[in-house]
């Protein structure tokens, strides 16, 4: 199992007070971790409490960066609450991302109850014994 260091945050509009709600419930363990997130939900997540590096917006390519990220090991675990009511015109990003986590085995929890699943996971991963 890897190790969390560096997790990715982002929702769409219809899913960011969920978001917000998430990041609260599990701040002690996402406070142990860097955390970066597209533009507009870092920016909920910061007035949530914890230090966030931001990207662009969505729709201004912010997924497409943390997709590069993934490409380049720097993100170990990626939170992506979709609306799939939604369209969005930045699909063909979004899409990409989730590619590049199948393609590089990074956990992906794309909606509340599998965000519970993998911070759960993770938990018990920082607490394992090195
Ligand atoms: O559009 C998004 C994900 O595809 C989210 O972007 P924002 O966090 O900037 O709203």
């Amino acid at each position: 199992m890897k190790k969390f260091r560096k997790i990715a945050m982002i929702a769409h509009d219809g899913r960011k007070a969920e978001m917000v709600g998430f990041f609260k419930d599990h701040i002690d363990v996402l406070k142990q971790m860097e955390i970066v997130a597209t533009g507009t939900t870092g920016s909920h997540l910061m007035k949530a409490g914890l230090d966030v590096e931001c990207k662009a917006s969505g729709p201004k390519g912010g997924d497409a960066q943390i997709a590069a990220m993934i490409v380049d090991g720097e993100i170990d675990a990626v939170f992506f609450f979709r609306d799939p009511m939604g369209k969005h015109p930045h699909e063909p990003d979004v899409q990409m991302l989730m590619r590049l986590c199948d393609l590089y085995d990074v956990p992906l929890a794309t909606n509340l109850s599998g965000g519970h699943l993998l911070i759960a996971g993770i938990q018990h991963e920082l607490e394992r014994p090195a």
